[in-house]
């Protein structure tokens, strides 16, 4: 196993992988299953660790979990420092009346006399232990009320932080990027505070060990140290190589573990069986399983190896100073009480080295991923949308975009060139268009949610007050604005949580989850079910249901419905509904309008898009014709006309239908 030795955050073995990765691997992921680099930029530094490096990170580590438990809860935090710092004072209380006993029990004389003068230090030394027992409770105790609080501070931080990013940062790679990494070290904090009470512990433990060993004979100290090097040189190395093994692993076993999982996953068991996919992947899996048995046997003997070669060293240094002790106490150097005390302060204290070493390893690691978590906090900081802004005037009724231009970042051509429109209160706004020209953005833009580069987005009232996005408050903005997406979320969730976290920021109204129900024709459906609305509308759960995709949609329309905004976006809300509930949907957000909402409506039924108030054809990232729908189709080789005759001649007609929309609705039930 080697490393590439160089300075870049390069990973392990690149130069091995291609001879060990498997023919399965290589057919189905073209090569090692490797994370993206943000994920796994910290196996350099890992597997280049040394000794010298962790003893210098060693204060900052602990000066990283001092203060983050400091500001989470400095009672906890001194309860803590007091239980470790007791521990280390009694371990050294115990040692000196280990001496004492010892000394009591070799000195001339009657066994009976020579018991009854250690019975003082036998009491000290019992005094100690039960006193070291109650500070290790009271240490437990109180890490255990400080960890899961670390926890929250620092996820709570990390994901308030990432949420309030603007969506255009989170476009770019570069800032995904960090952001993404930042989610490993959440539990890092909690993670290191544990250990650093475990490396305080052992720390002090030893610390006073060596005091102690220092004030019986200043030779017992160089002793100690010369058992205490070659084990922990050993035990960074032992530690170092279970990382790399770990990293040699967790590609293969990424791998293993995907290709499994697409075994059991429902929405594969078509093609598994009829396909012969299965049998490709168990094939694959076997392969790949015995590659990586391989693996671990040789991983296995060259830790072996390391590990004798580490015992060795670490056997001939104890020999060494087994034998000057030998020589010390035969010489008279040494009292053989003292030589006693010696022997056990020298053997804890090595035992306790090699947990020490793989507990500060650990601590490392954990500290490179706290790191990122703070990295990525900064940049959500440097990125948040303003948290402040100028307030919408008080009755907004129209949006007004104005030769607005965006590009995403990374793309060569802009999304949206020079655009201008208004979106009106009272009206339904429709946005029609090839796919990629532009209108899902132009949704984004008007929704507050990406700023242009160039132009202007004005939020108007009637009276000729306004304000622009970019100055604007936000969270006014997003007050106002109802989404429903193409893709839109699917919450793992009951269908009443599916319907209410339209609006995640006011208590639950189950009277208006019911009516968003009822206008979005699913409220049947849903109290038809088993356990309704506390059906989990996922398979797989206690309670849980599969919902058909036109379902979910309507599901997903009763959300930004009962969320009551006055301006609407929905983006392709009917794409997976039956003709009947398409229409019933579309005669839903002609209502809306007529209620007072802005409804802006993207999609490619152009049959409904025919009563709109006001129609914008886009092209190519440009609003290249607009009016109404008897307009557009009165312009000879329009764009509309073109798409509304092409669609229109798929059923066989070739004249624009004067009134698209069917004035009978279905009388059937709403699944
Ligand atoms: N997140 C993104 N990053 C980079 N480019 C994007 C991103 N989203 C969209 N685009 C690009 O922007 C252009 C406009 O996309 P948009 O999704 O707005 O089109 P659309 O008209 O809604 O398409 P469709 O009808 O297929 O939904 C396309 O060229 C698309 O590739």
């Amino acid at each position: 196993m080697t490393t590439t030795g160089s300075g870049r955050d390069t990973p392990p073995d690149t130069k091995a992988e291609d001879t060990r990765i498997s023919n399965a691997e290589r057919e189905l992921y073209g090569g090692r299953l490797r994370y993206d680099h943000s994920f796994v930029r910290h196996e350099g530094p890992l597997t280049r660790l040394s000794f010298g490096h962790m003893a210098t990170a060693l204060p900052r580590m602990m000066g990283m979990v001092l203060r983050t438990g400091w500001q989470t809860d400095p009672r906890a935090l001194a309860g803590v420092v007091a239980a470790q710092l007791g521990q280390g004072v009694t371990s050294a209380w115990g040692l000196v009346a280990v001496n004492s006993v010892l000394t009591e029990l070799f000195a001339d004389g009657p066994t009976a006399n020579k018991l009854r003068d250690a019975l003082p230090s036998l009491v000290l030394l019992g005094a100690t232990a039960v006193t070291a027992a109650l500070l290790a409770a009271w240490s437990t105790a109180m890490s255990g009320r400080l960890e899961p609080q670390v926890e929250r501070a620092v996820s709570g931080r990390y994901y308030a932080a990432v949420t309030r990013v603007e969506v255009e940062a989170t476009e770019r790679p570069e800032i995904q990027r960090i952001l993404e990494a930042g989610k490993f070290g959440t539990d890092s904090a909690r993670n290191m505070l544990r250990l650093s009470v475990g490396v305080g512990n052992v720390l002090i433990g030893m610390v006073a060990a060596a005091v102690v060993l220092a004030s019986l004979h200043w030779a017992l100290l160089p002793m100690l140290l010369a058992i205490a090097l070659p084990k922990g040189w050993g035990a960074v190395r032992s530690a170092r190589r279970d990382y790399i093994s770990r990293l040699n692993w967790v590609d293969h076993r990424r791998a293993i573990a995907s290709l499994l999982a697409y075994l059991t996953r429902p929405h594969a068991a078509g093609e598994i069986r009829v396909h012969a996919a299965g049998t490709k992947l168990l094939a694959g899996y076997e392969e790949m399983s015995r590659l990586t048995e391989a693996e671990q046997r040789r991983l296995a003997r060259a830790q072996a190896s390391t590990d004798l070669v580490a015992g060795v060293f670490a056997g001939l240094a104890s020999l060494a100073c087994y034998g000057l002790l030998w020589w010390l106490l035969s010489t008279g150097g040494l009292p053989l009480a003292v030589g006693g005390t010696a022997v056990i302060a020298i053997r804890t204290s090595t035992a306790r080295l090699t947990s020490l070493v793989q507990q500060v390893n650990r601590l490392y690691e954990e500290l490179l991923f706290l790191t990122d978590t703070e990295t990525a906090v900064d940049v959500a900081g440097e990125h948040a949308i303003p948290a402040a802004g100028t307030a919408l005037p008080a009755a907004v009724d129209r949006v007004r975009v104005q030769d607005v231009s965006f590009t995403y970042p990374g793309a060569y051509v802009p999304a949206l060139k020079q655009v201008s429109l208004t979106v009106r209160r009272g009206e339904v706004t429709a946005l029609v268009g090839a796919n990629g020209s532009g209108k899902t953005t132009l949704t984004k833009v008007l929704a507050g949610l990406l700023l242009p580069a160039e132009g202007d987005v004005w939020w108007e009232d009637g009276n000729g007050a306004r304000v622009e996005l970019r100055e604007a408050d936000r969270a006014g903005v997003f007050a106002a604005v109802g989404l429903l997406a193409q893709d839109f979320p699917r919450w793992e969730m009951t269908a009443a949580a599916n319907v209410a976290i339209g609006a995640g920021d006011r208590p639950r109204d189950m009277d208006r989850v019911r009516t968003a129900a009822q206008d979005a024709n699913v409220l049947t459906l849903v109290e038809g079910l088993p356990h309704g609305w506390d059906s989990i509308v996922f398979k797989g759960y206690e309670r849980g249901v599969q919902l058909s995709g036109g379902q979910w949609q309507k599901l997903g329309t009763a959300r930004s419905l009962y969320r009551g905004a006055p301006f609407l976006f929905v983006d392709e809300p009917t794409s997976a509904l039956d003709p009947h509930a398409e229409i019933a949907a579309f005669e839903g957000l002609w209502s809306l309008a007529e209620q007072g909402h802005a409804v802006v409506l993207v999609t490619h039924r152009l049959a409904a898009t025919a009563k709109a108030d006001r129609i914008y054809v886009l092209a190519g990232g440009r609003v290249a014709e607009e009016g109404t729908h008897d307009e557009l189709m009165a312009r000879q080789k329009g764009v509309y006309q073109g798409m509304y005759t092409a669609q229109a001649a798929q059923f066989g007609l070739s004249a624009p239908a004067d009134s698209p929309l069917p004035t009978a609705r279905r009388s059937g039930g709403d699944s």
